[in-house]
């Protein structure tokens, strides 16, 4: 089962960043009061690492036991630990230092400093999140997860490349054709680092709700085609879809070539 994509269009990329940062308190607010525990999935890129600064900044992040969220990551650039441009320490910078956060619950992909190469840290995180997986079941035996080798995934941001990357899983690349695996090694990737560890799309669209947050002039073409319906394979984006929730967060100007039947659709309801 998968949620059609629905869009909510936004005046500025300060703005989108502010509505994925309340959007994303208010869920993981309600998934807590539900359950306890959240678990999220964290992306890279511009947009993802504005959305948790926005989230930082306000005051309603309070709200949220932070020690109750999982945190994961979509993708990650394959580089040492600390280095400046992976995907984790951006997140760090931008929230996770400045909230309480169980070290525990936060799942990074491992690193060049700790792996020989992209597919063994691929690997090591296939283990991690069948780990979860486990634990899971450990804490109530009748969990339902869309996937037995993958915790539940409340929420799974996104970003989406120019050309319609997501994650690090490229158009036409052996990434986004991964099948059977719950991550890829990535080792040509066109944005760079060429090194890179991803979920599948298999994945990602286990995820009970995927919002994709989109900004600016450059990404319309990409927003327009995977909302058209284009094929996954040449426009990754177009294949990602949540359970239960497919949400598309874009500001103005990356709405320009949005397909006309989509434009009045805005859910500002938030869940
Ligand atoms: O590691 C990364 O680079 C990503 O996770 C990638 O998929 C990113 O989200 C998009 O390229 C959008 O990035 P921007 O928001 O910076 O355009």
């Amino acid at each position: 089962m998968s949620a059609e994509p629905k869009v909510s269009i936004h005046p500025s990329q300060t703005s989108l960043a502010a509505a994925v940062a309340a959007r994303l308190i208010t869920r993981l607010v309600d998934v807590q009061s539900d359950r306890g525990t959240a678990t999220v999935v964290l992306t890279g890129g511009s947009m993802g690492t504005a959305a948790l600064e926005a989230v930082a900044e306000s005051p309603a992040h309070s709200a949220v036991d932070w020690a109750n969220v999982h945190f994961w990551w979509g993708d990650e650039r394959f580089l040492g630990t600390n280095d400046p441009d992976r995907n984790a320490v951006q997140a760090r910078g931008a929230l996770l230092d400045h909230i309480t956060v169980d070290p525990d619950k936060v799942h990074e992909f491992g690193s060049k400093d700790e792996f020989p190469d992209e597919n063994a840290a691929a690997l090591d995180y296939a283990e991690q999140l069948a780990a979860a997986a486990r634990a899971e079941l450990d804490i109530d035996a009748d969990a339902v997860q869309p996937d037995p080798r993958l915790p539940r995934f409340d929420v799974l941001l996104l970003g989406v490349g120019p050309d319609a990357h997501i994650a690090s899983l490229f158009p036409e690349m052996a990434g986004i054709r991964t099948k059977g695996t719950t991550t890829v090694g990535v080792a040509d990737a066109p944005k760079p680092p060429p090194q890179r560890v991803s979920l599948t799309l298999e994945t990602i669209n286990t995820a009970q709700e995927v919002w994709l947050s989109v900004s600016g002039s450059d990404k319309a073409g990409a927003v327009g085609l995977a909302l058209a319906g284009a094929g996954h394979v040449q426009v990754p984006a177009a294949g990602a879809r949540g359970v239960r929730k497919t949400l598309w967060l874009i500001d103005q100007d990356a709405a320009q070539k949005l397909p006309g039947r989509l434009i009045d659709q805005d859910d500002e309801s938030g869940d």
